[in-house]
C-alpha cells in the first residue's frame, strides 16, 4: 500500500497508471522537492512585491559569469533535431490521435494551458499518453467514427507539458497535504514511459511552463537527476524545452539554460503568458505599463520583438533550439475569415523563421502544412537553424520593459471582448475543456489570464477608453451584465442553464476586479472545480 491517498473518483483504466510503484515514486518526489517548491513560490511573491515598489527588473548581477561564460547545452538526441512544426493540444483521446496523425514533427501534449486539471483529465491524459507512446492508441467516437494511428512508426515526437509550479493536485494526498501538480504530471509520465521511449529511439522530453527564475529551473534539474537515477535511465535522458513566458524569466534565459544544461533542449517564446506576466508584474506601475487592447499587442510591438529576438540569440549561442509561439488564429468555415486566419498565421511564422527560430507552434492540424512550408523555406536542407547566430541583436532591460511603446488603443470593444472571452472560457474550463475556439481565436488559460488581468490593470490605473469613458467598477459591472445577457442569448436558455455560467461569471469578476489580485485565474477556478465535484 502506498503512503499516498487517492481521493479522486473512479476513472477508466486508472489502475494502469496509479500503480503502487508509481504512487511511491510520486511520494518520493513530493518528499524531496515539495518543500523547495513552496519556498520558490514564496520567493516569487517577495520578488513581485519588490518590483511593485521599484517598478524595475534587471539582469542579475550575481549571475553575470554565467551570461558571460562560454558553455553550451547537451547536444539534441537524433529524433529531436528537426522541430520545424509542433502541434499543441490537450491529451484528450481523440485529439491526441489527431495530433499524432497531423504530420507535425512534435506533439506538445498539453497538461497545462489547454487542460482543466479535472481528475478525469489528469488520469485519462496519462492513460492516453501511455497508449500514444506504445503506438496503440485508438478511439471510437460516440457517433461511431473510428480513430487510430495512420502510421504508428512515423508519429510526432511526444513532449508533454506538466502543470506549472503553482498548482496542487488535490486528489492525491500525502502526509495530509496535496501533491504538487507539476510533480504528478511529470512523475506519472516519466515513471511509465521513460524506458519504453528510450527503447524506441526517443526519450522522455518535456516542455516546462511559467517559470519565473533560474532557481525554479534548478529545481526541475534536481527532479530530473533524481528521477533518472531512481528509474534507472542514463543521466541526460530527459530533455526539457523551457517556456520563456514570464517577464522575470526573460532576464534569466542564459541562467535557466545553464541550470538545465545536461537536460536542456531549448526555449520557447510563450507570448500569451508572457503578456499576462507583464501585466501582472507591473499591474500597479502606472501608464508606462498599461497596455492597449489585447488583440492590438502583436509580436512586432517593441517589447515583444526584443524578447523574441533575445530568445533566439541566447538559444543559438548555447546550442539550444529557439521555438516560436502560438498565433491564435484557427481555421474557420467562413472562407473570408479562414483566408485571413491563414494569412495572419503565415505572416507570424515567416517573421519567426526570418528571425532564426528553429520551428514553431500551431494550434490546429489544418495549420501544420503552412508552418512546415514556411520553416522549410528558411531551413533549406538543414533540420534547424542552430547555426544562425544573432550577434546583431542587442537587447537591454529597457527594451524588454518597453510596454509603454506598444502601439494601439484602449477601446470599449476591447473591454467587452475581454469580458466575453473570459467568462466563456472559464465556463468551458470549469466543465473540463481547457481549450476553446471563440470568435475564431484559440483561447486557453494564458489568453484568458490576459483578459482578466487587463481589466484589472485598466480599472486600477484610471484608464480612459477611446469612447471617452473612464474604466470604473460601475462601467465594468454594466458591461458584464450586457455581455452575460448576450452570451445567454447566443448559447440559448436551456443550454445556458445546463452550463456553469454563473460560477464562471462570479469567478471572472473576482479575478478581474478584486483589489487583491489572484496570482493565477486557475487557482480560484480549481477550488471551484473541487466545490462542484462535491456538490
Ligand atoms: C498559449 C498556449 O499555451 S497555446 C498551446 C495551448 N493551447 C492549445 O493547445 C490549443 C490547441 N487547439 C485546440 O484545442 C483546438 O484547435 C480548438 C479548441 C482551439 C478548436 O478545436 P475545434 O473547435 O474542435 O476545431 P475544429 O472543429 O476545426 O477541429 C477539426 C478537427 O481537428 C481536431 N483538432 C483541432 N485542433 C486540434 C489540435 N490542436 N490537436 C489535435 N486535433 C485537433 C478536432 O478534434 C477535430 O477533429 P475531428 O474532425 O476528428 O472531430
Ligand atoms: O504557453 C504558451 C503561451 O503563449 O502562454
Ligand atoms: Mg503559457
Amino acid at each position: 500500500m502506498s503512503a499516498i491517498t487517492v481521493t479522486g473518483g473512479p476513472v477508466e483504466r486508472s489502475d494502469e497508471v496509479l500503480t503502487p510503484e508509481a504512487l511511491d515514486f510520486l511520494a518520493e518526489l513530493q518528499t524531496r522537492f515539495g518543500g523547495t517548491r513552496d519556498e520558490l513560490l514564496a520567493a516569487r511573491r517577495a520578488r513581485r512585491e519588490e518590483v511593485s515598489k521599484t517598478g524595475r527588473l534587471d539582469f542579475l548581477e550575481e549571475t553575470r559569469e554565467v551570461r558571460d561564460g562560454d558553455w553550451t547545452v547537451a547536444e539534441a538526441p537524433a529524433d529531436f533535431r528537426d522541430r520545424r512544426v509542433e502541434i499543441t493540444g490537450p491529451t484528450e483521446r481523440k485529439m491526441a490521435i489527431n495530433a499524432l496523425n497531423s504530420g507535425a514533427k512534435v506533439w506538445l501534449a498539453d497538461l497545462e494551458d489547454a487542460n482543466t486539471p479535472h481528475w478525469a483529465n489528469v488520469v485519462g491524459g496519462q492513460v492516453n499518453l501511455r497508449d500514444a507512446v506504445r503506438g496503440t492508441i485508438a478511439f471510437t467516437s460516440p457517433q461511431g467514427k473510428e480513430y487510430s494511428l495512420a502510421d504508428p512508426s512515423n508519429t510526432p515526437v511526444i513532449v508533454p507539458r506538466p502543470r506549472g509550479w503553482h498548482l496542487d493536485e488535490e486528489h492525491l494526498q500525502f502526509d495530509g497535504k496535496p501533491l504538487v501538480g507539476a510533480l504528478v504530471d511529470f512523475g506519472l509520465y516519466f515513471f511509465h514511459n521513460a524506458k519504453e521511449l528510450l527503447e524506441r529511439g526517443s526519450g522522455p522530453y518535456f516542455y516546462l511552463p511559467k517559470m519565473e527564475s533560474h532557481r525554479e529551473a534548478r529545481l526541475w534539474n534536481d527532479v530530473f537527476t533524481f528521477a533518472q537515477e531512481h528509474v534507472g535511465v542514463p543521466h541526460g535522458s530527459i530533455r526539457a524545452t523551457v517556456l520563456i513566458e514570464t517577464i522575470p524569466a526573460a532576464f534569466e534565459m542564459d541562467e535557466i539554460l545553464y541550470e538545465l544544461r545536461d537536460h536542456a533542449a531549448g526555449l520557447n517564446a510563450g507570448r500569451w503568458d508572457y503578456l499576462f506576466s507583464i501585466i501582472k508584474y507591473f499591474r500597479d506601475a502606472g501608464p508606462d505599463f498599461t497596455l492597449p487592447d489585447r488583440n492590438a499587442v502583436t509580436m512586432t510591438a517593441p517589447m515583444m520583438k526584443a524578447y523574441s529576438e533575445l530568445l533566439v540569440k541566447t538559444c543559438h549561442r548555447r546550442g539550444a533550439f529557439a521555438i516560436g509561439g502560438m498565433a491564435a488564429f484557427i481555421p474557420s468555415k467562413d472562407p473570408e475569415v479562414n483566408d485571413q486566419a491563414f494569412a495572419k498565421v503565415r505572416a507570424d511564422k515567416e517573421r519567426e523563421a526570418g528571425a532564426g527560430f528553429d520551428g514553431s507552434w500551431v494550434a490546429h492540424p489544418g495549420m501544420v502544412d503552412l508552418c512546415k512550408e514556411v520553416f522549410t523555406g528558411a531551413l533549406g536542407d538543414e533540420p534547424n537553424q542552430l547555426g544562425k547566430q544573432r550577434d546583431d541583436v542587442a537587447v537591454s532591460a529597457d527594451d524588454l520593459l518597453a510596454a509603454g511603446r506598444t502601439p494601439g488603443d484602449r477601446t470599449e470593444e476591447g473591454l467587452r471582448g475581454n469580458i466575453t472571452v473570459g467568462i466563456a472560457y472559464l465556463q468551458s474550463w470549469l466543465r473540463g475543456n481547457g481549450a476553446v475556439g471563440i470568435h475564431n481565436l484559440m483561447e486557453d488559460a494564458a489568453t484568458a489570464e490576459i483578459s482578466r488581468s487587463q481589466i484589472w490593470q485598466w480599472l486600477h490605473n484610471d484608464v480612459t477608453l477611446t469612447s471617452g469613458d473612464k474604466v470604473t467598477r460601475e462601467l465594468v459591472d454594466r458591461l458584464v451584465d450586457e455581455e452575460y445577457a448576450a452570451l445567454e442569448e447566443s448559447v440559448g436558455k436551456d443550454a445556458f442553464a445546463d452550463g456553469e455560467w454563473e460560477a464562471a461569471r462570479r469567478l471572472f469578476v473576482e479575478c478581474a476586479l478584486d483589489p487583491d489580485f489572484p496570482d493565477f485565474l486557475t487557482l480560484p477556478a480549481y477550488a471551484e472545480v473541487l466545490r462542484l465535484e462535491k456538490a
